[in-house]
């Protein structure tokens, strides 16, 4: 069946998340909105043939609305919606750091789900966490489920998991993106051109992602592969030991997660 799905807000993971269900199996029907920046909207609709509405039309015509701006916004949001018909509507938000309780406060009865999608659901590569709101029933949470499934893999949590998913799914890809980002300035500081440091990053980035996934070995014992006893990559995996790498992620995933506990307390009025 074909899906009906309206975005408000069409930023970056509103495209991740259109591009992919437009490259997936199942069909969707995508209406879009944003606020003010009509180059953008036009931008969407040129690459992936959605159609650009108002919010009225947009609610009319969609069974999922999926909220999709900024925390700050979100509430800005929320009471423009109060002046629509809901009750057959499933409502997504995928915004950080704004609890179900807001949702509950200004739309009650309705149904929300949150969902934490990572900006690889462009490739159908998402890792989305989903919270399930008190007011959805069955079928709307496998509607729910549905749509995130054909972009990638869900894992349905408690709500009071999804700082924590947030810090390690959703803001996730970034913590990878800068780790190659860094080997390749390494590269350039060893002697390679930008250019070939950069296909060398990107190609062992991308293997071992692969390997991740096809073999049936976990990290820790492909990283044992890879290492001889006192050759080279011991060598180099000796300074991220002695640097503290695994503290340092710990920091920082705890700094990702106190973010969004931070933004809820921003955003729950
Ligand atoms: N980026 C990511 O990897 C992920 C982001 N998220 C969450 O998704 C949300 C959006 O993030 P992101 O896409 O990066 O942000 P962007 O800034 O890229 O996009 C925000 C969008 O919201 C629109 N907007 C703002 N106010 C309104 C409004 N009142 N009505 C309609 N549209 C509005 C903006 O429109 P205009 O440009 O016209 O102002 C813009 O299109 C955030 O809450 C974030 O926490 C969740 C998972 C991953
Ligand atoms: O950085 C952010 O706040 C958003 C939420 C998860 C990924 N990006």
């Amino acid at each position: 069946m074909t899906q009906s799905i309206g975005f408000i807000g069409g930023g970056n993971i509103a495209e991740a998340i259109i591009g992919g269900l437009k490259k997936a199996d199942a069909q969707f029907l995508i209406r879009a909105s944003n606020r003010s920046n009509h180059e953008r909207l036009q931008h969407l609709v040129d690459k992936y043939s959605i159609t650009a509405s108002n919010l009225e039309e947009l609610v009319e015509n969609s069974r999922v609305l999926i909220i999709a701006v900024k925390p700050k916004d979100v509430l800005g949001v929320v009471k423009q919606l109060k002046n629509y018909r809901l009750h057959d509507k499933l409502i997504i938000s995928v915004a950080a750091g704004v609890p179900l309780k807001v949702f509950y406060k200004h739309l009650p009865g309705i149904a929300v789900i949150r969902a934490m999608p990572n900006t690889s659901t462009a490739v159908l590569h998402s890792m989305t966490g989903l919270a399930r709101g008190e007011n959805v029933t069955e079928e709307q949470a496998e509607m729910g489920g549905e749509i995130f499934s054909a972009t990638g893999k869900i894992m349905w949590v408690p709500e009071e998991k999804i700082n924590a998913l947030t810090a390690i799914s959703g803001s996730g890809p970034a913590y990878f993106y800068l780790f190659a980002e860094s080997l390749i300035k390494a590269g350039v500081h060893l002697g390679l051109s930008e250019e070939e440091a950069e296909i060398l990053v990107l190609e062992t980035l991308i293997g071992a992602g692969k390997m991740i996934a096809e073999s049936d070995k976990s990290p820790g014992k492909l990283r044992e592969e890879v290492t001889s006893p006192n050759g080279t990559t011991y060598a180099a995996l000796n300074v991220f030991t002695d640097d503290k790498l695994e503290f340092t992620v710990l920091k920082a995933a705890k700094a990702c997660a106190q973010r969004a506990e931070d933004l809820e307390g921003e955003n729950s009025d």
